[in-house]
């Protein structure tokens, strides 16, 4: 099936020009949409997926006029009908019909996160984050939720890494905060449980009332792993932290609820797409960039700068090794040869795209950055 590139008004991804507008996106060529078939299934631990992937046949009953020689065919009614602007109409904000991939089992946070920013979407489970951005690239799914960073563990770095790696664009974010729950198999007491299973983070975020049960900990690749583990084994003596949804998934009990330490453990997530959206100024927008930086004093003083100076706010600075490039050699004639790990900045700050005091502030940063990339302006989550 043939796929022609249409204009949709967006950012190079390239990040070669701050302000640079480019046209980019994909139609499909004759009418039909490519069908993709996504089924989420599981076995033990490593929670499997299925993603595959089929060309849309034509299934529907269609008008032939050789199936009657020599007369005109009458069924009207099956022809195709002419597009219409109503054809184009943007998918509703419940998120009817739209694939969401995401890292984990149903009833994982991730899919909370995916079901809470399109409550009636489709979600499309995937093995690891790197099918999750695969699945969206490959037209398996039309977008991705992943974790960025928590309030209490921090940022997960291995998104930062693949959100360079691949050309993804945000489009969106998440505040999710999970609710942890100890669940068991019916009729198993807590005092009966010698071991715990979960993510290592919502074990990290319950560990006083693990201690006060004296419970083993295990690590899974997600919180509904660990309630399909024990589950599908039938393990009397094994518990797991999970969501209140993976209990019921499962055919857990829930033997109590909120047991993390901090009442409000966020999580935040990103929403991501093949295409980026176009920024707007009638509420509040992020936008998210990626830069490197020649060796030198004050340089990352000097980048910071060019938002400061136009009271634009940061929301989030993090910083990466270049894997590709970890070490950068300095010659300095007095002192020898220097080696010095070489980074990747990564910041968020409150400004559209569409605000001139952005596009100013990429285009200063530009002059100096050995590199930049806006990785996507999407509007700001506020609700928890
Ligand atoms: O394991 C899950 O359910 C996930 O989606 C990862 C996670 C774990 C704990 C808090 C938020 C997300």
């Amino acid at each position: 099936m043939a796929l022609e590139c249409v204009a949709v008004l967006g950012w190079g991804d390239s990040g070669s020009s701050a302000s640079g507008l480019v046209f980019n996106g994909v139609r499909n060529s004759n009418r039909t949409p490519r069908k993709c078939v996504c089924r989420g299934g599981f076995s033990g631990l490593s929670g499997h997926s299925v993603i595959k992937s089929a060309d849309n046949q034509n299934t529907g009953k269609s008008s032939n006029v050789n199936d009657v020689p020599g007369k005109l065919c009458k069924d009207l009614i099956s022809l195709p009908k002419p597009l219409t602007v109503a054809d184009f109409t943007v998918t509703p904000n419940d998120g009817t019909k739209v694939r969401i991939s995401f890292k984990g089992l149903p009833g994982s946070f991730s899919e909370d996160a995916a079901l809470k920013a399109y409550p009636k979407c489709e979600t499309v489970p995937c093995d690891e984050f790197e099918d999750a951005f695969k699945a969206v690239e490959l037209w398996l799914a039309d977008k991705a939720v992943l974790p960025i960073e928590n309030s209490s563990s921090g940022s997960i770095h291995r998104n930062y890494d693949l959100l360079l790696r691949h050309r993804l664009h945000i489009v969106g974010e998440v505040q999710l905060a999970a609710n942890f729950c100890l669940l068991a198999l019916p009729g198993i007491k807590a005092d009966q449980l010698k071991r715990v299973l979960s993510h290592p983070q919502a074990l990290a975020s319950s560990d006083i009332v693990l201690t006060q049960l004296g419970v083993a900990r295990e690590n899974v690749d997600d919180t509904a792993s660990a309630a399909q583990y024990v589950a599908s084994n039938g393990l009397r003596d094994a518990g797991a932290v999970a969501s209140a949804r993976a209990a019921e998934i499962y055919g857990l009990n829930i033997l109590a609820d909120r047991i993390q330490d901090e009442p409000d453990n966020i999580t935040r997530f990103l929403v991501l797409a093949r295409d980026p959206i176009i920024p707007r100024t009638d509420k509040l927008f992020k936008t998210s960039i990626v830069f490197t930086l020649d060796e030198g004093p004050g340089v990352l003083f000097k980048a910071l700068a060019v938002f400061a100076l136009r009271e634009i706010n940061l929301t989030k600075i993090e910083s990466r090794p270049q894997r590709k490039r970890p070490l950068r050699v300095v010659d300095d004639s007095n002192n020898g040869t220097a080696k010095y790990f070489d980074y990747l900045f990564y910041i968020d700050f409150e400004a559209s795209m569409a605000d001139p005091r952005a596009q100013n502030a990429l285009g200063h940063l530009q002059e100096f950055a050995t590199f930049l990339r806006v990785l996507g302006c999407y509007p700001m989550d506020a609700t928890l």
